[in-house]
């Protein structure tokens, strides 16, 4: 596996989750795959999860580790050709880009998308360059318009926590005060299509999930209809897409905080767990009783971001 973007990297479905099974029971059973291998891990936005279960799963393989704040230390980075670089910025993006693939065997990116230009945020522009330039295979670490360490890990946790054999999944949209990109629920939309649930978005108007990314799911813009009988329920914040409008794109169109999940949203579930990447703001997405409740499961969905880093990197080294 030279890259990891959408479900298709993965292959089988139903073998990767037999395989992160496999890696959980026995997460430090793979170290001779690591030893002499090097992943370099590379920030352009924070992160808490993604860099210390990424970073674990490289160490449980026997890698050596080495992390890059692009922001905080490096150069600061121009990304566009053809500018006079006279302002600000040091270094290319095209020199330190194969510069970084010298002194590493794989390469894990976070760049979030910038929210002003969807043509250059859904071309994975800066994304492409570490694919093109680096040498190294690359897999993301939330890109522009992708999450997939966190879907993959999602998947993970609704099978250990299915009551039937088809769950119900909803993802729902809810508030937020900040204009957030679209990555987390396009790969949790994208991995829910390929995996075998009875799948729904449901977001205010405007919000529309690319197409590429909603698939054959379900689409209801009622959000009480879309939970009923719902067996998880994931909620996520996102900024407009830009589907139906494009000079839309990455604004707050709503803060409506009907849509926040609540102990009466739940109760119109199938007894259903609640879901969330983190970090997750209290009181606007999620109110404290539902996030603390015994049906949250936003802590082993952490957890198992470790693993559905250990299977991506463990099958990059094996296709070294
Ligand atoms: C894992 C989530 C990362 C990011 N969250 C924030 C707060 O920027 C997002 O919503 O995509
Ligand atoms: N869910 C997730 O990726 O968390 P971080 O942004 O803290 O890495």
């Amino acid at each position: 596996m030279r890259t990891f973007f959408n479900v298709e990297d993965i292959g089988d479905l139903n073998k990767a989750l037999s395989e992160a099974k496999e890696v959980k029971a026995n997460r430090f059973g793979f170290q001779g795959l690591g030893k002499n291998k090097t992943l370099l891990m590379i920030f352009f936005n924070n992160s808490l999860r993604t860099r210390l279960s990424t970073q674990k799963a490289a160490m449980n393989l026997g890698m050596n580790v080495i992390v890059l704040d692009v922001n905080a230390g490096a150069w600061k980075l121009e990304t566009e050709r053809g500018v006079i670089m006279d302002g600000d910025k040091s270094e290319h993006l095209l020199e330190a880009i194969p510069v970084m693939g010298c002194y590493c065997d794989v390469i894990g990116v976070r760049s979030f998308a910038g929210l002003s230009d969807r043509e250059y945020d859904y071309a994975e522009t800066i994304v492409n360059q570490f694919v093109k330039y680096s040498g190294r295979p690359v897999f993301a670490m939330e890109t522009a318009t992708v999450h997939p360490l966190q879907a993959f890990a999602d998947l993970i946790t609704i099978e250990e926590h299915k009551k039937n054999s088809r769950p119900k999944v909803v993802l729902t949209w809810a508030p937020h005060c900040r204009a957030l990109p679209q990555a987390v629920p396009n790969s949790f939309a994208q991995w829910m299509n390929a995996a075998d649930v009875d799948f729904v978005i449901t977001q205010p108007h405007g919000y529309e999930l690319d197409p590429k990314f909603v698939g054959s799911a379900r689409v209801e813009y009622d959000q009480k209809k879309a939970l009923e009988g719902a067996d998880f329920v994931y909620a996520k914040n996102w900024s407009c897409p830009g589907v139906e409008n494009a000079s839309d794109y990455g604004k707050i169109l709503s803060k409506d905080m009907s849509w926040t999940i609540d102990a009466e949203h739940m109760s119109w579930t199938n007894d259903g767990y609640f879901m969330h990447c983190l970090p997750v703001r209290r009181g606007l997405i999620v109110t404290d009783d539902v996030i603390e409740s015994d049906h949250s499961l936003v802590i082993p969905e952490a957890a198992n971001r470790e693993i559905s880093a250990e299977v991506v990197i463990k099958r990059i080294l094996e296709s070294l």
